[in-house]
């Protein structure tokens, strides 16, 4: 389990998490979802570390961020971060020889789901078929957590059901997985939980088949009653 607590982060003078708290469990897929700027991205990149909090805790199967538990992680960005002058097959090579739990099985399967090739330069991809490369080189790590900041944006809808399929997949499996999104309609049928943010703080965290059932709630029909009450 990912445990994010009472995190607090300020850039400058901006207060952009206030005390945020909330966890992601193995197996299920967690959506952080809130407006532009409220800071997604910024937790995201505390749990990877990437960016110091001032406050707070987080913690990956009950422990800090170490080498170890950096092991069971792996963060996929919005953009890729493979030079644009590499091939599909450098970026690959470049993973494999960097990360121990590269697995080319996977990478080859999703090489073949996405129909990419591989000698294929990365600056002369399309938009949507460099969101699958990035997700490609990302989910073929063998790894416990995936992090995904906005693998959507920007992306026509044909690469966007696409991806979505990946959720559905054994590429997921029994993984944890934690997404920003602003296109919920895409995945709503496909994620366990939502965690709502706004101004540096969980407004709701909620299980959505749970609110489905109970409620008869969709996870719009709660955004729009937390975000305009
Ligand atoms: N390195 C930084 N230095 C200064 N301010 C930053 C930095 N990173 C983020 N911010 C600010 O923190 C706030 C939250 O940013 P963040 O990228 O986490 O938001 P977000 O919710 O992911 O937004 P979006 O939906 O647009 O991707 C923004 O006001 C942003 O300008």
């Amino acid at each position: 389990m990912i445990e994010v607590k009472d995190i607090k982060k300020r850039f400058g003078r901006k207060q952009v998490l206030r005390g945020a708290s909330f966890t992601a469990e193995k197996g299920e897929i967690t959506c952080l979802i809130g407006v532009n700027g409220v800071g997604k991205t910024t937790i995201l990149n505390a749990i990877m570390a990437l960016t110091p909090i001032n406050s707070g805790e987080i913690l990956i199967d009950g422990k800090k961020l170490t080498k170890d538990t950096f092991e069971k992680i792996t963060f996929i960005p919005d953009a890729i971060t493979m030079l644009p002058q590499m091939r599909i097959a450098d970026a690959m090579e470049f993973m494999r020889d960097y990360y121990k739990s590269w697995n080319q099985k996977r990478a080859d399967d999703m090489l073949g789901f996405f129909k990419l090739k591989k000698e294929d330069r990365i600056s002369d991809l399309s938009k949507g078929n460099t969101a699958k490369v990035n997700l490609l080189l990302g989910l073929a790590l063998d790894v416990d957590y995936v992090l995904m900041d906005e693998p959507f944006s920007g992306i026509d809808i044909f690469s966007r059901e696409q991806i979505a399929e990946v959720f559905t997949s054994h590429l997921i499996e029994d993984r944890g997985v934690i997404i920003t999104t602003h296109e919920i309609h895409d995945i709503e049928h496909l994620i366990d939980k939502v965690v709502l943010l706004d101004e540096g703080v969980i407004l709701r965290e909620f299980n959505v088949e749970e609110v489905r059932e109970t409620e008869g709630k969709s996870v719009v029909d709660v955004m729009r009653e937390v975000f305009h009450s």
